[in-house]
């Protein structure tokens, strides 16, 4: 067989097969890739390899376990190179210098174990829009990189020292692309780089008088740059030759308007970014970015291939998937570039208000990786393919969902009037009365609406139903959300809440125990009692029905003008509340139950009301 893996070089070879073969042969120790020389010479067709005109333009070996080094003279010489990503492989050893690379755009060559010094020839890819080396054992100093296009910039998760150089392409990127490196000082970390000075600690050194605030003093980038690009610097660094010169008072009444000027600065930008700021971390919604523009730079370079352009993206950057047949109102990118404020974090993840293009405002619950990590993907897809196809008045829809590596998203509709939680315990205070017992029934049957449907509709179960989880719509009906979810919390690393912890059957408290429709009654129940005396649930006695019906009407004050209703209310809270899952009535028998105080309080109104 003509099949060879050799790694010599033979000088009729195409030199970029000598390229890649050179690097396979140190890379790729445990002989992962199976890269075999047949004439025609077809290394266009390797894996990872993507060409234009037989020059090779991507290399991409991402998450394969390669175990070597990366030798220098080897992907080095792919001079056409635009795509360079060995992200999550275990490679090891310094990172070649790679300047030759002059064409290059992206590269990733983070989550390795690459050891050394950042190479100081990276300032020469002036082409570069993406430059990720975080998560390496990589040591020594940051370079002076200024590559006016950077976009991308993280070293986080090293063993960097020293100051970090505040040029003006370094100074667009804050801390925590330079995080995990404790040794690194400076702006743009926020740490002085002298020991004697804090940064934010007030203590007069940005009054300094002499306007320079760059502590790294090994920067060769031009100072007037911190001014001109709007950047507001604290000098961290004591001005050592001009502080005498200038300690007049003209200076120092200057300095205290500068400093408070600075101090409304910081505070407003603070501001801004609280709420502006996307649900994404800068590096996150940056990769996906990245990895957008990797497939058009597929694209590109490969003409129309746009079968494989959604491969691609399918594989790199997720799929956003639309439920319900949804029209599509929204790309992913557009998606991760929304500005997003925090409305909570609950227990597998954080919730956000997201505002995409300025103008679609949606709620996006992002989980935790390490949470869910328990569900596979394809779990996940099926049981948001039921989720998604959910449709009730009292639920929250669930409009689309997307999950790429470590990345899980699941997009509802915004209610904009709060939680049920807020509206039971938000502004009040302790002593104020429980709601008004109009609003209790309507809300109670508002939910069993929603869990019944839920129960009936599909094999569904809530699983985590609490008054957070039920939200307000538009005209204040009462609308549950995260169904179905709790399937994809590992429950042995989510943090118990007691007030979570109290809506839960006591058959699912034991770690053997599965919630079922019957353990959402019992939340049901729970939260019944919640509304109608305003105490969270952690706060509940466990009563004999007797003494619950006393209890009630004790914490609503009653003067007897609510006895019938709020008895029977309170009995289907004591009857769902059940301790043996058997007892307790399935949902739609709770709904018809609800229903019929309903009425018969409509009832008694109306022959009241013609008594009168
Ligand atoms: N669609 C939505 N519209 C408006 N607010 C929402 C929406 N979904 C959730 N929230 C609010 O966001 C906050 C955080 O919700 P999240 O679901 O992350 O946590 P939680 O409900 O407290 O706990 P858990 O994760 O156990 O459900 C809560 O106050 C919730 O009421």
């Amino acid at each position: 067989s003509t099949t060879t893996t050799t790694t010599t070089t033979e000088p009729t070879l195409p030199s970029d097969a000598v390229s890649l073969l050179s690097f396979k042969s140190n890379a790729d120790l445990n002989n992962k890739l199976l890269y075999f020389l047949n004439e025609p010479y077809d290394y266009c067709t390797w894996q990872g390899v993507k060409c234009s005109q037989n020059n090779v333009i991507h290399f991409i070996l991402q998450n394969l376990f390669l175990n070597g080094t990366f030798s220098p003279n080897s992907l080095t010489r792919l001079t056409h190179l635009r795509v360079l990503s060995l992200r999550n492989n275990s490679l090891f050893g310094p990172i070649p210098d790679l300047s030759s690379l002059y064409k290059l755009r992206i590269l990733l060559l983070d989550h390795n174990h690459f050891s050394g010094s950042i190479p100081v020839q990276l300032n020469l890819l002036n082409r570069v829009v993406s430059i990720r080396l975080d998560f390496n054992s990589l040591n020594g100093s940051v370079p002076v990189i200024n590559v006016p296009g950077l976009k991308i910039f993280n070293v986080s998760e090293n063993r960097l020292t020293g100051p970090v150089p505040f040029t003006p392409t370094l100074s667009r990127f804050d801390a925590t692309s330079f995080s995990g490196n404790p040794g690194l000082c400076g702006e743009i970390v926020h740490k002085a780089c002298d020991s004697r000075s804090g940064f934010f600690n007030g203590d007069g050194d940005s009054s300094n008088g002499d306007g320079s605030g760059s502590g790294s003093s090994s920067s060769a980038a031009p100072l007037e740059s911190q001014q001109s690009q709007g950047i507001v610097v604290v000098n961290s660094a004591p001005a050592k030759k001009k502080r005498g010169a200038k300690t007049n008072g003209l200076v120092l009444g200057c300095s205290v308007v500068i400093a408070i000027l600075v101090a409304s600065v910081v505070v407003a930008v603070v501001l801004v970014n609280k709420k502006k700021r996307s649900f994404l971390r800068k590096e996150e919604r940056e990769k996906a970015i990245v990895e957008e523009e990797a497939v058009s730079e597929t694209v590109n370079g490969n003409g129309n291939d746009v079968v494989e352009v959604e491969a691609v993206t399918k594989m790199r950057s997720g799929r956003l998937v639309f439920c319900c047949g949804e029209v599509q109102e929204y790309t992913l990118e557009q998606l991760m570039r929304a500005s997003a404020e925090v409305l909570g974090r609950g227990s597998v993840g954080t919730t956000y208000k997201a505002v995409v293009e300025s103008k679609l405002i949606m709620t996006v619950k992002r989980f935790d990786g390490g949470k869910t990590a328990a569900t596979s993907g394809e779990d996940f897809e099926k049981q948001m393919e039921i989720v998604g196809m959910l449709r009730h008045p009292n639920l929250v829809p669930v409009r689309a969902y997307f999950q790429a590596k470590g990345e899980r998203l699941v997009i509802f509709d915004y209610q904009p009037n709060g939680s049920l939680f807020n509206l039971v315990h938000g502004s009040r205070s302790a002593r104020a009365k429980p709601l008004h017992w109009t609003s209790c029934l309507k809300i109670a049957e508002d939910v069993a609406h929603g869990l019944a449907y839920i129960h009936q509709a599909s094999s569904l179960i809530h699983g985590n139903l609490k008054s957070s989880n039920v939200l307000l719509g538009v005209d204040f009906e009462a609308c549950i959300t995260d169904y179905g979810l709790s399937l994809f919390a590992d429950s042995s690393l989510t943090e118990e809440d007691p007030n979570s912890t109290a809506y839960k059957a006591p058959e699912t408290r034991k770690s053997s125990g599965r919630a079922s429709a019957k353990s959402d009654v019992y939340s049901f129940g729970v939260l019944l009692l919640e509304l109608l005396t305003g105490k969270h649930p952690s706060k509940h006695p466990f009563l004999m029905p007797a003494d619950l019906q006393d209890w009630v009407r004790a914490m609503r004050d009653d003067d007897g003008s609510e006895d019938n209703w709020l008895e029977m209310l309170t009995e289907v809270a004591s009857i769902c509340s059940a301790t043996s899952p058997e007892q307790r009535p399935a949902m739609w028998q709770v709904l018809k139950m609800i229903q019929g105080i309903k009425e018969s309080v409509a009832m008694e109104d109306d022959t009241e009301n013609r008594l009168s």
